[in-house]
């Protein structure tokens, strides 16, 4: 549904040229939702501006719904563009409008009549939880309020492709988790595809089907949201997958920690499955196959799009042969498994 083929962004020119994104190739399948995470500055907001020529890459093909935009006219350019909604950080609504006001406006300039206006948003209050607000103005609203209006205009051209500017970094966190609920539940019902860029994990762990890593302006990971979990390629997915399952780093929880092998040093590892029961029977035939002791350091289970996801970090008490073998049965198994360093 969406495809950068290669694109280029560079800001100014010589010496104080900055580049922002760097021959970024991504697909975005029909009826997925994307999350793209970086860190500030990783090139994110520019990336998504440039999936509806916002901003215009400086090489490189954007191409949604089988159409080139790169290549279009500005008013082809113009009519695509109804068909790619965007929301953003802080809003962007009219104050001097209504709610029903500011949904109207992109079918007010579309030229349609008021009674084709009505029957057109009449069923976006309804599907945003506002039809008891279609008289207030921004004002007087939430801020969860405020970004339901903003996608229900977003809606209101009946776009197939919705891209979520950090849609929900100026929202607490009660409010994040009812707009993404929202934004799943149109995902789900209208088939819209969904590009979202987000410095938070969270958010990708809540309703992402696939995610991608932005650093430095290069994608250096993509994957299935689940897989990008289990085992993570990168130090920063590694670092982004931590922040969101809330995990300590192993030298804060155990003194003596170090990350190369050491004689007489005992194997941290983590265990990462899907599904809340594999975990623990593993660890018990692991234990009892083997003859080593497994102290639990830390356990978690997240819900990581819809699924349950465990994770666990283990230190291993043993001959190191038993140790090896423990390790080896538990890599045969359908587990992830890390050796992450050594305690002492
Ligand atoms: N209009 C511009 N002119 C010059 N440099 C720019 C412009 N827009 C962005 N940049 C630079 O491009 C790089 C990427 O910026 P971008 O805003 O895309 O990052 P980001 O990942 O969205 O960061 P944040 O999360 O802080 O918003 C940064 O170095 C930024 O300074």
């Amino acid at each position: 549904m969406i495809e950068l083929r290669q694109i280029t962004k560079q800001f100014g020119q010589g010496a104080s040229a900055v580049r922002a994104l760097d021959s970024i190739s991504l697909h975005v399948p029909e009826g997925c939702i994307y999350g793209v995470v970086g860190s500030s500055g990783a090139g994110k907001s520019t990336l998504i501006r440039c999936v509806n020529l916002l901003e215009r890459p400086s090489s490189g093909k954007v191409i949604v719904r089988g159409k080139d935009l790169t290549a279009m006219a500005e008013s082809d350019l113009r009519r695509e563009r109804r068909h790619i909604g965007m929301i953003f950080q802080h809003f962007n609504l009219l104050s001097s409008r209504t709610v029903f006001g500011n949904i109207a406006l992109p079918l007010e300039l579309a030229g349609m009549s008021s009674a084709e206006i009505e029957t057109m948003v009449l069923p976006l209050l309804e599907l945003t939880g506002l039809s008891d607000k279609r008289n207030s103005y921004p004002s007087q609203l939430s801020g969860g309020q405020k970004q339901r209006v903003a996608i229900a205009r977003a809606l209101a051209s009946r776009p197939r492709v919705l891209l979520c500017d950090e849609a929900t970094s100026a929202l607490d966190p009660a409010t994040t988790v009812a707009i993404l609920n929202l934004l799943k539940d149109i995902n789900r019902k209208l088939g819209l595809t969904i590009l979202m860029i987000t410095h938070e994990m969270d958010v990708v762990k809540s309703i992402c089907d696939r995610v991608a890593i932005l650093s430095q302006g290069q994608l250096i990971e993509e994957n299935d949201v689940e897989q990008f979990f289990l085992s993570p390629k990168t130090e920063l997915a590694r670092e982004f997958v931590r922040t969101a399952i809330h995990e300590k780093r192993p030298n804060d929880l155990e003194s003596g920690f170090q990350t190369e092998p050491a004689p007489g040093a005992r194997p941290v590892i983590r265990i990462t499955f899907v599904g809340r029961t594999v975990g623990q029977p593993l660890i018990t035939k692991a234990s009892r196959q083997f003859g080593v002791d497994i102290s639990i350091m830390q356990a978690d289970i997240e819900t990581v799009n819809g699924k349950s996801m465990g994770f666990l970090m283990v230190e291993l008490f043993g001959s190191e042969t038993a140790v090896d073998e423990a390790i080896k049965y538990l890599r045969s198994q359908e587990v992830s498994v890390e050796v992450v360093g050594y305690v002492h």
